[in-house]
């Protein structure tokens, strides 16, 4: 299971060069907010050898917009592109994830490309994670993750239970797909994230000390590390 660490700023980006993948995104635009290419291009350069993520954020049926933000990111230096679907229909998921696939694969083709759906998808009228997997998996991307799309405090854990994230991580694995999961992990719910044992798990919250519109704090990154190894 890898560490993903999601800085808002290079800054920020400093504590987060041991974490296995650096997430740039800009939590003040969104759950997976994007933020702007020429930090994404700084942290790339910080990074070195480390992988780089960029969020392009929590996207409606717009395939266009989609796909053009992710070449950007894409464009931008990061290694991982991800996109959350604020949306709730079959047919407008398959074109957005097909654009955004196609967006960064015929220029990048070792890019990888993650497709999130959200843990509180009930309450927010998208399309639940169980559902968007096959779709990503049909339309070549990497990875399926979940994340909550409502940053209210509220944890995955407050919307699917160990089974329900089990079954995701198992369905994706028989897809072809990592997982990735997320949404106000807290240090308690690692062991039992361990069990679930996704490819990735993304925090944020957690290494800001409960917060994640304040700063991440380098020490609490060393802990995560030491508590995922
Ligand atoms: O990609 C992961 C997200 O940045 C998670 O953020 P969070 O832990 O604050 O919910």
């Amino acid at each position: 299971m890898k560490l993903l660490v999601s800085p808002s700023s290079i800054e920020e980006a400093k504590f987060c060069l041991d974490a296995d993948i650096i997430d740039v995104k800009r939590p003040a635009e969104g759950s997976l907010g994007a933020n702007f290419p020429w930090v994404i291009r700084e942290i790339k350069k910080l990074a070195g050898n480390k992988p780089v993520s960029a969020a392009i954020g929590d996207y409606g049926p717009t395939p266009g917009n989609a796909a053009l933000a992710a070449y950007g990111a894409a464009c931008a230096g990061a290694d991982f592109v991800k996109i959350g679907l604020m949306f709730n229909d079959k047919t407008a998921a398959h074109e957005v994830i097909e654009s955004v696939v196609r967006a960064v694969k015929e220029p990048f083709p070792e890019k990888t490309v993650v497709i999130a759906a959200y843990s509180d998808y009930v309450r927010l009228g998208s399309i639940a994670p169980h559902i968007m997997s096959p779709i990503a998996a049909k339309c070549g991307a990497d990875f399926a993750m979940i994340d909550t799309g409502a940053k209210d405090g509220k944890s995955t854990f407050e919307f699917m239970n160990k089974e329900a994230l089990k079954a995701f991580t198992e369905q994706n694995r028989s897809l072809g797909l990592g997982t990735a999961l997320a949404g106000s992990l807290k240090f308690e719910d690692i062991p039992v994230l361990k069990e679930i044992n996704p490819e990735i798990i993304g925090v944020r919250g957690m290494v800001c000390g409960g917060d994640r519109t304040t700063m991440v704090k380098a020490e609490l990154v060393t802990k995560a590390i030491q508590m995922v190894r």
